[in-house]
This record gives C-alpha cells, structure tokens and sequence, in this order.
C-alpha cells in the first residue's frame, strides 16, 4: 500500500517541516493539489511553490491538476519536480496529448474520475495509464466525509485492469483515514491519499501506520 499524505491539508506557513515530517514518517508520496477556481471553486499550490519543495523533498511527487485544461500547464509542473502527473477526465479533450507528453518526459500519467463520472470512461487509455484516481469526495476541499459510493468504484476500477490486462495504480482521494482505508484496501485501491488524517494528526509516524494497517 502506497500512502501519499496531500498536501493541502498541511500547515502552509510550515510546508518545508510538514513534509520532512512524513517522509521521515515512512511516506511514499506526497500528493499536491492544484486548483485553478474553475474546474474546482478553491485555488492552491502553482509551479513555484513545487520547485520550492522539490529541492526539500526526495518523496514522489504525485501532482493532482484539478484545472480546466491541463495540458497547458503541464510543462512547467513536469519541469519544476512533478514525478507524476494526473488530470480530470471531465477537464480536457486532450488525453492523448498528455499521454504523450508524460511519456516523453517520463513522468507518470494519471487521470482523475469526478465521484460521479462512470469508471468506464477511461477504457481507451487503459494500456497507457499509470495511476487511476477514483475521487471520494467532490474535489476542491479537504476535510469532507468518504462517499460510500467510491467503493465499488474501486472493484471497478480493478475490474477493468484486469480484463485489460493493464497495470495502473488504483489510488483514491478524499475522506481516506483508518476505517474508510480498510474499505478501499479491501475494494483493490493500491494508493491512499489522505489530508486531514494525517497532517491534522499530531504524531504523523502513528497516523501513517494506522492507515497502513
Ligand atoms: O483532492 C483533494 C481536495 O479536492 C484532497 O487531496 C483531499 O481533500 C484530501 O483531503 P482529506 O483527506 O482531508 O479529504
């Protein structure tokens, strides 16, 4: 199991300690969301802050471009630090395109699925997907509750890799803390992005095990 504590819940006036914090704690990615106040009516993290915490961090970082038309900001994410790179389904015609540029740059290519887009949409990009992330919550804010819902989604979701005989990362995003971790682990999810559960817990060490567990 990959855990990937986001960012946006962390303390902003301490970003660079926040992050030292779990990875020493044992995480593997960090997870950074971008806003833009279109595609999500909430605004975060730009390339320059990434190329601020690059320079901190060996963790993997796992971008999360919640913005109308990625593809135009794909660049300069991938050249300030981004190890992977995932965009919402519902924000671009251009999968394709961004497929390739991943490739091309070596980053990894994932795409996010809005709580209620069918998993089935991504069926055409199965064989070129790196990471699959099944949204819990609406996207734009932390600390909302799991929706139930994402779970067979999930089964769904591996489901699919397996009838295509793919190999993307199931990751799942929003209201992830110990109890809805068992449910996503047990649905086949293979990366846990977890805000609040982790940054708002005092000992980060303690939060990441009981999510791993
Ligand atoms: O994508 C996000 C918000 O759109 C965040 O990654 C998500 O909110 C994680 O925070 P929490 O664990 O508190 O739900």
């Amino acid at each position: 199991m990959i855990l990937s504590p986001s960012l946006f819940a962390a303390d902003a006036g301490r970003l660079d300690e926040e992050i030292a914090q779990v990875e020493q704690a044992g995480a593997e990615y960090l997870h950074i969301d971008v806003m833009d106040g279109m595609f999500v009516p909430n605004l975060s993290f730009g390339p320059n802050i990434l190329s601020g915490i690059r320079r901190k961090s060996r963790l993997f970082f796992d971008v999360h471009l919640m913005i109308e038309k990625p593809e135009r900001f794909l660049e300069p994410f991938i050249r300030e630090g981004a190890d992977g790179v995932t965009v919402h389904y519902e924000a671009t015609d251009a999968l394709d395109e961004i497929a390739g540029i991943c490739r091309e740059r070596g980053v990894k290519f994932g795409v996010a699925l809005h709580p209620r887009t069918p998993v089935s949409v991504i069926e055409p990009w199965t064989d070129v997907l790196d990471i699959l992330l099944v949204m819990s919550i609406e996207p734009g804010f932390g600390g909302q509750a799991f929706m139930p819902e994402a779970v067979p989604r999930i089964r769904e979701a591996k489901a699919l890799r397996e009838r295509k005989n793919a190999r993307y990362l199931i990751s799942v995003d929003g209201g992830v803390n110990p109890e809805t971790a068992a449910l996503c682990r047990e649905a086949g999810a293979d990366v846990l992005v977890a805000g609040s559960s982790v940054f708002r817990a005092q000992d980060r060490k303690a939060a990441l095990e009981l999510l791993r567990r």
